[in-house]
């Protein structure tokens, strides 16, 4: 069993030959100097991860944590967590569609995803399910605003569940993964984790998250305030402790896991960007593995994305998680690999060049 420690050693960088080489043959390809735009660039980066100038991946897997948050009780989300467990049985659920109901389900079958779910922490008991992967060490997480969301242990289980169910993704077939999350309220410790690891006042890096309203919003970031008072830390590992939660930490294992596989990792959104966040401060190299989706329109996404040095493919004005711009991402990220694997440069086509 592989400790916290080995799956951080194990993340090294990209590989700068291959990235070299894709440059290189981006620019011969039967096209005008740049024409592909930003796919031209994600091309380059993902012979990087895939360590191959005409690199040619295949499976995309999502893999959906699901954790509760004791500071859901505190009046922080639109929603009751009720939702949590509720949302985890809808993910699993037969529909005339196929399996899932939710909105990441019917993404990804059309994009033709595989998708994973884990109980990271839910404040119920779930039925057994054949794709139900079971990670609870606690039902729900403490209260970030009085105390640590997680003791270390708790959250060292949670990375190497993570790291654990992205290693079967892998095994099972994946070159992309995207780490989704479910939990009422987490937003909350999304963007405590943010404020205190970009140095940024709460108020700047705080959302509506499921859609609460000014005087909610307002009660939100003093609760973030409360709980970033509790404790000066800004050790990786303690902040996502401090704040929270189970799912947070698996998706932090999960791309930790994949970058130390070589394997693509696609961001989606603000909980998973706070996850992301972790990771680069525990370990820079991750970066090289990170793709991110598009932009959400939960406030704080942005800013992440900056201290990330990452560019979003897209704008849909996503506030949903699940991993939905994650799973919509992939289409994006398999043309970019398809345009170095397939097309041909202008001497093997006989096309004259400028
Ligand atoms: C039905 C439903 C489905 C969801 N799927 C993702 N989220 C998203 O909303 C939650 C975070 O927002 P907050 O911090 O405001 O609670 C998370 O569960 C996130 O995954 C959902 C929320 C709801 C209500
Ligand atoms: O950006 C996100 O990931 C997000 C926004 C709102 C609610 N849940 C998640």
């Amino acid at each position: 069993m592989p400790t916290l420690a080995d799956l951080i050693r194990a993340v090294q960088p990209a590989n700068p030959e291959t990235a070299r080489l894709a440059r290189e043959r981006q620019s011969q390809l039967t096209k005008p100097a740049g024409a592909l735009g930003d796919l031209e660039e994600l091309s380059v980066r993902l012979a990087g991860v895939l360590g191959s100038e005409k690199p040619a991946p295949h499976g995309v897997a999502v893999l959906v944590a699901a954790g509760d948050h004791g500071v859901a009780r505190s009046g922080v989300s639109a929603y009751p967590p009720e939702v949590t467990p509720a949302m985890v049985a809808n993910f699993l659920a037969d529909t005339p569609a196929g399996a899932g109901g939710a909105a990441v389900n019917a993404i990804a079958r059309t994009v033709g995803a595989k998708v994973y779910v884990m109980d990271a922490g839910v404040n119920a008991d779930l039925p057994d399910h054949p794709r139900l992967t079971r990670a609870a060490v606690r039902r729900g997480t403490r209260n970030l605003q009085q105390e640590a969301a997680m003791t270390p242990e708790e959250t060292e289980a949670l990375i190497l569940a993570g790291a654990a169910l992205a290693g079967r993704a892998i095994a099972e077939g994946a070159d992309f993964l995207v780490a989704g999350e479910m939990g009422i309220g987490n937003t909350t410790p999304a963007a405590a984790i943010t404020a205190r690891l970009l140095g940024a006042d709460p108020a700047e890096v705080t959302g509506r998250g499921t859609g609460v309203d000014d005087e909610r919003l307002a009660h939100k970031v003093q609760v973030i305030r409360e709980a970033l008072g509790r404790t000066p830390t800004t050790d990786p590992l303690e902040v996502l402790a401090e704040f929270g939660g189970f799912e947070i930490a698996a998706m932090l294992g999960m791309m930790l896991q994949a970058a130390a596989q070589r394997k693509v990792v696609i961001l989606d959104g603000f909980v998973e960007g706070s996850a992301a966040l972790v990771g680069v401060a525990l370990v820079p190299h991750l970066r090289d593995y990170l793709f991110a989706a598009g932009e959400c329109a939960e406030r704080g996404h942005a800013a992440q994305l900056r201290s990330l040095g990452l560019k979003p493919m897209f704008n849909l004005g996503l506030r949903l998680g699940e991993g939905t711009g994650g799973v919509l991402a992939a289409p994006l990220l398999l043309s970019a690999a398809a345009t170095l694997r397939e097309m041909r440069t202008f001497e093997e086509a006989g096309v004259p060049d400028a």
